[in-house]
């Protein structure tokens, strides 16, 4: 068996994330260990944020990040504030530089605790996103779900904010939508070659909505940063809201999302630690620290 590692049950606004500290070690945390992790009710969780030691100058860490069904995912807003909030407790740092598989990324973490991610640039491409076919406009794609002449979804917003995302508009309340009916479906509709995050999002006011989304590889979260990002960005490019917009999530939580000027997006909200334990890497075999509150 391997040495075990560190790990941190924690949550981004109920987005269920475990931070594993694999530094110093070269293994990586496998799919067995992820599907055993998940498979457990005290450790399930919607994505495994794995800290490596630094591939890269001017970064501090490299963030490897596993769906709860073991693969692997781009980006994760709500798991990287985790990240932060548990690096910045054991550093006393409070500005972080990390590398993930869609590039550097940079957070903070602010005087009332909440924590800022920058997200960076969002992809509107089609095969950026990416997309099977060629659509010219992404804030407007053609798919459709339930009966072909009243369709219940239909038309998203299509972007890629490091991983991809559909964005369907609804007026109706978002959670009279069978997201769990449609999500697979949606996830892994044709259109989608590396599979897809699917939010449904309803606006309130220029500077709010509320949001559901099955999430790729997870599937209904509490929270998605990134689909938050992807919301306000297709939103704004669709002139329902302006560029600074709150979002209402399943989890009762509320994420704040800016797309700056420079294009950057700006993700901010809370993290809140769990319990702490050790894993074995390879197999997701576990233990809780003794000290460790319940
Ligand atoms: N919960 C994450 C998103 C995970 C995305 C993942 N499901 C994928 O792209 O495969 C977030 O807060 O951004």
């Amino acid at each position: 068996m391997a040495s075990t590692a560190p790990f941190a049950k924690m949550n981004g606004i109920g987005n269920e994330i475990i931070v594993a500290d694999m530094r110093g070690r070269a293994d990586q945390v496998t799919a067995a260990a992820a599907l055993a992790l998940n498979a457990d009710a005290a450790t399930r969780f919607d994505q495994i944020m794995a800290i490596h030691d630094a591939r890269t100058p001017g970064t501090a860490y490299y963030v490897d990040i596993l769906n709860s069904d073991g693969t692997s995912a781009q980006a994760c807003g709500n798991g990287m504030r985790c990240v932060v909030q548990a690096l910045a407790a054991e550093t006393g740092q409070k500005t972080f530089t990390f590398e993930t598989r869609a590039g550097i990324l940079n957070a903070r973490e602010h005087a009332d605790g909440t924590i800022s991610v920058d997200m960076g640039m969002p992809h509107f491409g089609w095969q950026e996103i990416p997309l099977a076919e060629e659509f010219r406009d992404t804030r407007m794609i053609e798919l459709q779900i339930g009966p072909i002449d009243a369709p219940v979804l239909h038309s998203p917003s299509a972007v890629s904010m490091g991983n991809p995302h559909a964005i369907f508009w609804v007026d109706r309340d978002v959670w009279s939508y069978e997201l769990e009916r449609f999500g697979p479906l949606l996830e892994n509709h044709p259109i989608f070659p590396e599979r897809a995050n699917i939010t449904i999002a309803q606006v309130t006011s220029p500077e709010s909505m509320i949001i559901r989304t099955w999430e790729r590889g997870a599937g209904l979260t509490k929270a998605c940063g990134s689909a938050a990002c992807a919301s306000v960005v297709a939103a704004a490019r669709t002139r329902r809201t302006g560029r600074s917009v709150n979002l209402l999530t399943p989890g009762g939580g509320t994420l704040h999302v800016e797309w700056l000027d420079n294009d950057h997006v700006i993700l901010t909200g809370a993290a809140e630690w769990e319990f702490s334990g050790s894993f074995d890497p390879s197999t997701g075999t576990w233990a809780r620290d003794t000290e460790s509150a319940a």
